[in-house]
């Protein structure tokens, strides 16, 4: 449990809304530490009938308080990608109670004590944590990050059966105390650990979200805006299909202001394009790669990325997302992979798909990314 120290001090003027706690009719020693449960004290007042304590002589009982959660959040994993979910998310108000499970039990406890700290700056009441996953239910949106990551130089494919292994354990209890949350999937090989838990849940396919190409197109749109001098946010692209290594960038639809760059370089992305455009989404592949050799994992980009997914959810703001979703039937592809495409998300999860005009390359490209994945999928052992 969370607890919040104060120091008081006799000698010390000490207020609460306006209140000096030196005119309290208890007898403090000074510097007696008074030990107040953070989780409790914020919202649940027990009435303070026979002791006399300074909470009981501060604040007057009013009414009973059932707890009303809107949106709860839950984040598996309190890795470096789980953490950064969490601060981001956090960041945005997006939650009033956020929950955290890792079964490295002294990290997770670290982690959200830290985070518990900057209470003073947050807007949210509750942050709890336990590697019991009891302390999620009732999740609106449960961020599964938790897994192995991948060592330098290993492919985000390798580790599947590694992490089918921890997923089968962790989908039954997030489904257990949460039956009706959107789960939005991290861990990697993502599209791959998307089916898995879309398979492992039992849910509907709407509400199984793969964080996908949501990073990537992000890359994609940050790399743009460095060689034009333009911010990202005003370059409007998008990488679909898989999330690393085979994702597809749709150069056809690639536009500042409206304005078709492929319009004025009928070669952008091709290999015969003077300009070699097509860096760019070579960059966007390899980025990944070199960060991870650099400090060891990703993480900023991944949190402000899972948390953008998170507020079209509980916001429903029906805005689109490339994340990874069910894409049977779509550009002739029958196997049941989950790749991205432009997603509109909102409080059911993904309501609706965007049915984007590839070029024959580009759908070319989706079919092969499509084919990579299944052979590993129909190998998978659940
Ligand atoms: N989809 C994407 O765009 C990205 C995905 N990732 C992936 O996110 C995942 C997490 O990465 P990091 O946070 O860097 O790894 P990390 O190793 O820092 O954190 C993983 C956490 O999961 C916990 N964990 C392992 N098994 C567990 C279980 N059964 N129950 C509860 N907790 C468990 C570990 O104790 C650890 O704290 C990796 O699979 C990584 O490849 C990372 C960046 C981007
Ligand atoms: C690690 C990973 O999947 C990424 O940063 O793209």
């Amino acid at each position: 449990m969370a607890w919040a120290a104060g120091i008081l001090r006799a000698s010390k003027r000490v207020s609460a809304a306006g209140v000096d706690l030196r005119d309290l009719s208890i007898a403090l020693r000074p510097s007696r530490v008074l030990r107040v449960p953070l989780s409790r004290a914020w919202w649940s007042v027990t009435p303070t009938s026979t002791m006399s304590t300074l909470k009981g002589e501060l604040i007057q009982h009013f009414s009973s308080e059932e707890p009303i959660l809107h949106n709860k959040v839950s984040i598996i994993g309190t890795g470096s990608v789980g953490m950064a979910c969490a601060i981001s998310i956090i960041a945005k108000g997006l939650t009033d109670e956020l929950a955290l499970v890792d079964s490295n039990e002294e990290k997770m406890k670290g982690e959200t004590m830290d985070l518990q700290h900057g209470s003073v700056f947050m807007k949210m009441p509750k942050i709890v944590c336990s590697k019991d996953f009891h302390v999620t239910a009732n999740s609106e949106v449960v961020v599964i990050t938790a897994g192995a990551r991948q060592a330098k130089d290993e492919t985000r494919l390798n580790l599947v059966q590694r992490n089918v292994a921890i997923f089968k354990v962790m989908i039954a209890s997030i489904v257990k105390h949460s039956p009706r949350c959107k789960l939005i999937v991290v861990s990697n090989p993502v599209d791959i650990l998307t089916y898995v838990t879309w398979k492992l849940s039992g849910f509907p396919k709407n509400r199984i979200i793969g964080s996908g190409c949501n990073l990537d197109t992000a890359r994609f749109r940050y790399m743009l805006g460095e060689k034009l001098g333009i911010h990202s946010e005003s370059c409007h692209g998008w990488v679909l299909g898989e999330h690393g290594d085979s994702s597809v960038p749709v150069w056809s639809g690639v536009n500042i202001a409206g304005v078709p760059l492929k319009e004025l370089n009928s070669a952008i992305g091709t290999s015969k394009d003077p300009e070699q455009w097509g860096n760019v989404h070579k960059e966007v592949i390899a980025s990944a790669y070199k960060i991870i050799k650099m400090k060891g994992y990703t993480s900023w980009a991944i949190g402000l990325s899972v948390a953008d997914i998170a507020e079209s959810i509980l916001k429903n703001l029906r805005k689109t997302h490339p994340v990874s979703t069910k894409i049977k039937g779509l550009y002739g592809i029958k196997e049941e992979v989950f790749l991205s495409v432009p997603c509109i998300l909102g409080e059911n999860g993904i309501s609706d798909i965007i049915k984007v005009k590839l070029s024959p390359t580009e759908e070319a490209q989706m079919v092969k990314s499509a084919e990579t994945l299944w052979k590993i999928q129909k190998d998978i052992k659940f």
